[in-house]
């Protein structure tokens, strides 16, 4: 189990990171999902130990102070150098042999299907193939630790998504311990099924994706996760009044200002919680059979995911919460 121990990190007048305490098992992908200018690199550079933290520690088993390779966003390739030399780049200033170099850079580069690539200088390769370099040039030194920020964000989507599933794979075959950095949760759900949410520089939540997704724990995580319409109301005791909804919710916090998430929670068929009825007025197709729908009611307008096809542009229809709604 690596710890991270009450890190902060204040840069100037900034407090950039304040107090993050996380337990990541060793063997594992453990994402952390947040959106641009949270802190998430900041945080990884303290973890390889590229800076160092105003307070607190990155431990491992043993209470020592731990750090690990960093497979960067823009790749940081050398340009004046082949991938063969960038590959082997570490190894040579850890001065190894040379017949040692060879073997593990025709190894790895097997693994990473780089191989043909081995001449070539980095202005030569494509992202994918750049993205692979840079994996193997950090797989090489044989870490236990990876650290992967956003590595993936400037590949189009299938390749992101053959990326993801190839990083499973090398995590399972070198045994990784893999700390994984990005602003997309889909990617973050993909790789782990333990995602800690940092916001503003605070660890929010850390959950399953379901979970995370069912229940956010505060107004910022569900509105960082986007899954929330937020409905201005009034509450007294457990019951909310809006336009849209009135009735019993479970209420998380309450703030002053009451929110009503939607997203994912509503339905057409009927449960105990009738929502609204309101105008269905556009229908947005997503991909996997799921329709992003625009509701109209009264002045309000509301947005939800459902099946394709499950309604038509233009009606009315009555929509239901699948469970008693949430007001943060
Ligand atoms: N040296 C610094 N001095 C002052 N502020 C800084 C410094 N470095 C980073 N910051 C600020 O700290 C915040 C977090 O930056 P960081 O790069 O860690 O965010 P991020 O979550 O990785 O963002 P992105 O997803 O856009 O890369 C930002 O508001 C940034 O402007």
């Amino acid at each position: 189990m690596y710890h991270l121990d009450n890190i902060s990190q204040k840069k100037g007048n900034t407090q950039i990171l304040r107090g993050i305490n996380l337990n990541i098992d060793e063997n594992s992908i453990f994402a952390i999902l947040g959106p641009s200018g949270s802190g998430k690199t900041t945080l990884l550079n303290i973890l390889a130990g590229i800076d160092r933290p105003t307070d607190g520690n990155f431990l491992n088993e043993d209470g020592q102070v731990e750090k690990g390779i960093m497979v960067f966003q823009d790749y940081r390739l050398f340009p004046h150098m082949t991938v063969f030399q960038n590959i082997t780049f570490g190894l040579k200033v850890k001065k190894a042999k040379n017949s040692e170099i060879k073997q593990r850079a025709e190894n790895i580069m097997k693994t990473m299907g780089i191989s043909e690539l081995i001449n070539r200088y980095p202005d030569e390769l494509s992202g994918g193939q750049q993205q692979r370099v840079a994996l193997a040039r950090a797989l090489i030194l044989n870490p236990k630790l990876l650290l992967m920020d956003e590595p993936f964000s400037s590949l189009d989507e299938a390749l992101r998504i053959e990326m993801l599933d190839f990083v499973k794979e090398l995590q399972r075959k070198f045994q990784l311990t893999i700390i994984f950095v990005t602003h997309y949760k889909t990617e973050a759900y993909m790789l782990s099924n333990k995602v800690a949410i940092l916001i503003n520089g605070q660890i929010m939540q850390v959950d399953a994706p379901k979970k995370l997704e069912s229940n956010p724990q505060n107004f910022d995580v569900a509105k960082f996760l986007g899954q929330a319409n937020f409905i201005e109301g009034s509450l007294s005791s457990d019951n909310f009044s809006s336009p849209v909804y009135s009735g019993k919710v479970n209420v998380v916090a309450e703030e002053g200002k009451l929110y009503l998430p939607f997203s994912g929670q509503l339905q057409l068929d009927q449960t105990d919680y009738p929502a609204f009825k309101g105008n269905v007025v556009e229908k947005k197709w997503m991909g996997s059979n799921l329709e992003r729908v625009t509701i109209k009611i009264n002045q309000e307008t509301v947005y939800c995911d459902l099946a394709s096809e499950s309604v038509s542009e233009n009606q009315v229809y009555q929509f239901y919460f699948s469970k008693l709604p949430v007001v943060f």
